[in-house]
C-alpha cells in the first residue's frame, strides 16, 4: 500500500476513535492526556500511540475550538510525524492540522518549536491553538522580538513554543555564545556583556522543529544567514566618509566610472572611476582613511543608490531604517544589511549612522534546522522545491488531497506597455467585480506600488483600504473586513501566505474573492501564495495576472535591452500588449528561480568550508570573532 494509501486508513480509524471520546467527560479527557504523557515519557514508540493521540487532540480540538479535523488533514498530519513536508492547498486548514504532530511530540516534554513565517502568525497561532493545547495538559508560549531573556526562558519552557525563524536563529546563537563564554574558548566575553542579559541560555534544547510555510522559511529566507554582530564604535573619520561619498558619487558617471549589476547588487568602480575619487577635493579628516578604503566606501554608497530603494527594500521609522522582506512585504525589525551597506543607506537618506557592526555569531538557516532531533513541515506550495529540500533538508514532499475540490478559476493574464495604462485597466477590473458584488484583493510587489495605486482609486472615487509594512498594526481589522461585499483592499505581500480572508455569505453568493496580481513575483510560489488568498474551503474565487514593462521583474534586465524591448512593444490604444509577452515574463521568473537555487547553493558550500575550518582551529564554528 502506498503510503498515502495507508495515511487514509489510518485517518478513518482515527476518526471513529476520537468519535467514541465525545462521551468521555472533561475529567476522563484530562486523565486520557495523562496517559498519553505518561506512555510518551517511558518509551513507548510514538507511532505506535499516534492513533490513540491524534483521536485524542481531534476531540479536544472539538471541545476548545469547535472543529474537528477532516480526514485530509489527518493524513497531512501524519506526514509531518513522519518528518515530510506536506503539500496541502492554500486554505486546507493546515494550522489546525500540525496541532495534532505538534501534540504528540509535545507529548515527550522535550520542547517542540512550531516555526511560523511572522509574528502576527506565531502570536495568533499560539492563541488559537494554545486552547487546544490547554485541554491535553500542555503549555503553549510563543517568543517575539521584544521579549527579554528571562521572558524567552519562560516561554521555551513551556512544551511548545511559536516563533519565527529569526528569533529562534538568534536565540540559538545568543545561546552559543553564552556558552562560549563558559568554556572560555572565545573572547565571548565582550558580546556576552552587550548581547545578553543572563548568562543562561534560554533555549533548552532542539528535539523537533514544525515548519509552517517551509518553502518561505527553508528556501527563501535561507538566502540570507543570521547574524549577530558587535557593534563598533564609528569613528568621526569613518562618519564623514559615509556622507563625503553620498554627494561625490554624484560626478560620476555609469560605464564609464562605474559598472553596476542591478541582479547582483553589486558596483564596481572602473580605472577612470578610480582616478576620478582621487582628484576629487575631500575634507582633510578623509586624510587618515586609505585610498582603498574610499573606493569601498564609494562603491557602497553607489549600491545603496542605486540597488536599494525606499519603500520597497527598506522603510524609515521612526528616523531608522527598517529593512522590508521581498517574500513577506514585512519589516525586518533587528536586521542590518552588512559591511557597511545599512551605514550607506542611511547617509543616503540623511539619517544618523548607526554603529556598524561586525559579524560576531552566524548560522545559515540550513544549519539551523539541522540540529533538530526531528524537522517536519508543511505548506501550499512545496512541490516545486522537492529537490532542494531533499538536498538539503533530506525532506520528502508528500502532496496532500485537498478536503473539498478547489474551484478557483483563473482570467488570461494581461500585460501593458507601463505602469499607468496597467493601473487603468486594474481600475477598470475592480469596478466590475464590486458592482457584482464580490470583494477584491489587489497584490502589489511593494510599499511605493500600493500607494501608487491608492492614489489613482481616490482620484475615481473609489473607496479601498491599504495593507503594508506601514499599517502592520491593523493588520488583523484589515484582513477581517476585506472578506465583505465591495471590499477593495490594496496589499503587499503581508496579505500573502497565513492570511485567511473569511467571506461574508454575501460575497461567496456572488463569486468569492477576486485577486488581482498587479506584478509577478521573484518565485512562482510567492505568487501561488497571493492567489491561494481566494477560493480556500471549496469556496468560490478567481485571479487574474496584470503585468507590465516597468514591472520590478524586468528590471533584472540590462537598461539597453529593456530599453530596447520596449522600443519593439506594440501597444493599442489602451497601452495593451498582445498575450504572447506573457511568455518573456515567465522566462525571467524562471531564470530568477535558478540564480536564487545557485546562491542558496554557494552560501551552503561557503558555510561548510568556514564551519570546517573553524573546526580544525578547535573553535566554535557558529562564533566569529576569536582571541585578540
Ligand atoms: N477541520 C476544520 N473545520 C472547520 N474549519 C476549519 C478546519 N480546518 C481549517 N478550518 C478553517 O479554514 C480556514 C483556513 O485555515 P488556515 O488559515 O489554517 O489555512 P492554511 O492551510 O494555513 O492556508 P494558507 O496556506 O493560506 O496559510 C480557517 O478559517 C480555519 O479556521
Amino acid at each position: 500500500m502506498d503510503r498515502l494509501a495507508y495515511w487514509r486508513k489510518q485517518a478513518r480509524l482515527i476518526i471513529r476513535r476520537s468519535e467514541a471520546l465525545q462521551s468521555l467527560s472533561s475529567e476522563e479527557l484530562a486523565t486520557f492526556a495523562r496517559e498519553m504523557k505518561w506512555k510518551a515519557r517511558s518509551g513507548v514508540s510514538l507511532s505506535q500511540i499516534l492513533p490513540e493521540a491524534f483521536a485524542l487532540t481531534i476531540e479536544a480540538s472539538h471541545r476548545a475550538l469547535g472543529k474537528r479535523h477532516y480526514e485530509v488533514q489527518i493524513m497531512g498530519a501524519q506526514a509531518i510525524f513522519e518528518g515530510h513536508i506536506a503539500e496541502m492547498q492554500t486554505g486546507e486548514g493546515k494550522t489546525l492540522t500540525a496541532v495534532l504532530p505538534v501534540a504528540l511530540r509535545a507529548f515527550v516534554g522535550k520542547g517542540v518549536h512550531v516555526v511560523t513565517a511572522n509574528d502576527y502568525l506565531a502570536a495568533r497561532d499560539a492563541e488559537e491553538m494554545g486552547q487546544v493545547y490547554q485541554q491535553l495538559g500542555l503549555t503553549t508560549g510563543c517568543v517575539t522580538q521584544d521579549m527579554s531573556d528571562s521572558e524567552r526562558l519562560e516561554m521555551y519552557a513551556r512544551d511548545i513554543t511559536y516563533g519565527t525563524a529569526s528569533e529562534m536563529g538568534f536565540d540559538f546563537l545568543r545561546d552559543r555564545i553564552k556558552k562560549g563564554a563558559d568554556s572560555g574558548l572565545l573572547s565571548s566575553r565582550k558580546i556576552f556583556t552587550e548581547e545578553t542579559e543572563s548568562s543562561m541560555p534560554v533555549q533548552r534544547g532542539h528535539y523537533f522543529a514544525m515548519i509552517d510555510e517551509a518553502d518561505s522559511i527553508l528556501i527563501d529566507e535561507a538566502r540570507t544567514p543570521l547574524i549577530i554582530g558587535v557593534q563598533e564604535k564609528n569613528k568621526d573619520a569613518v562618519i564623514s566618509l559615509y556622507r563625503w561619498c553620498r554627494t561625490a558619487i554624484r560626478n560620476l558617471e555609469i560605464n564609464r566610472d562605474f559598472l553596476f549589476d542591478q541582479r547582483k547588487r553589486t558596483v564596481f568602480l572602473t580605472e577612470s572611476g578610480c582616478r576620478h575619487v582621487t582628484l576629487m577635493s575631500k575634507p582633510v579628516l578623509l586624510d587618515t582613511i586609505d585610498t582603498e578604503q574610499i573606493y569601498q566606501h564609494i562603491e557602497k554608497a553607489l549600491t545603496a543608490e542605486l540597488a536599494f530603494e525606499k519603500d520597497r527594500d527598506y522603510v524609515i521609522d521612526d528616523g531608522e531604517i527598517v529593512i522590508v522582506d521581498e517574500g513577506t512585504g514585512r519589516k525586518m525589525e533587528g536586521r542590518k544589511w552588512q559591511e557597511g551597506l545599512h551605514q550607506a543607506v542611511e547617509a543616503k537618506e540623511r539619517l544618523d549612522l548607526t554603529e556598524s557592526t561586525g559579524a560576531a555569531a552566524r548560522i545559515t538557516i540550513q544549519a539551523l534546522f539541522r540540529h533538530y532531533e526531528h524537522l517536519a513541515g508543511m505548506t501550499g506550495t512545496a512541490l516545486q522545491a522537492r529537490s532542494e529540500f531533499k538536498r538539503v533538508y533530506n525532506l520528502k514532499v508528500s502532496v496532500i488531497p485537498t478536503n473539498r475540490p478547489c474551484i478557483r478559476t483563473g482570467s488570461p493574464t494581461r500585460v501593458f506597455v507601463d505602469q499607468s495604462s496597467k493601473f487603468d485597466a486594474v481600475i477598470a477590473e475592480v469596478k466590475t467585480h464590486i458592482m457584482g458584488g464580490r470583494a477584491v484583493l489587489i497584490g502589489t510587489p511593494s510599499v511605493e506600488a500600493s500607494h501608487a495605486l491608492s492614489i489613482k482609486m481616490k482620484e475615481e472615487n473609489l473607496p479601498h483600504t491599504v495593507l503594508n509594512a506601514l499599517y502592520h498594526d491593523q493588520e488583523a481589522e484589515i484582513v477581517k473586513q476585506a472578506g465583505q461585499r465591495g471590499r477593495i483592499t490594496i496589499a503587499t505581500n503581508m496579505a500573502g501566505r497565513g492570511t485567511d480572508i473569511l467571506l461574508s455569505e454575501e460575497v461567496r453568493k456572488a463569486g468569492g474573492l477576486h485577486v488581482i496580481a498587479t506584478e509577478m513575483h521573484s518565485s512562482k510560489r510567492i505568487d501561488r501564495q497571493l492567489i491561494g488568498r481566494s477560493a480556500r474551503q471549496g469556496d468560490p474565487g478567481s485571479y487574474q495576472f496584470f503585468l507590465s514593462l516597468d514591472d520590478e521583474l524586468l528590471r533584472v534586465m540590462r537598461p539597453s535591452q529593456l530599453q530596447s524591448l520596449k522600443r519593439r512593444a506594440n501597444p493599442n490604444s489602451n497601452g495593451e500588449l498582445s498575450s504572447s509577452w506573457v511568455r518573456r515574463f515567465e522566462s525571467l521568473q524562471g531564470n530568477l528561480e535558478k540564480r536564487h537555487v545557485h546562491l542558496r547553493k554557494q552560501l551552503l558550500k561557503f558555510d561548510k568550508d568556514q564551519k570546517k575550518k573553524f573546526r580544525q582551529m578547535g573553535l566554535d564554528p557558529y562564533l566569529e570573532v576569536a582571541e585578540s
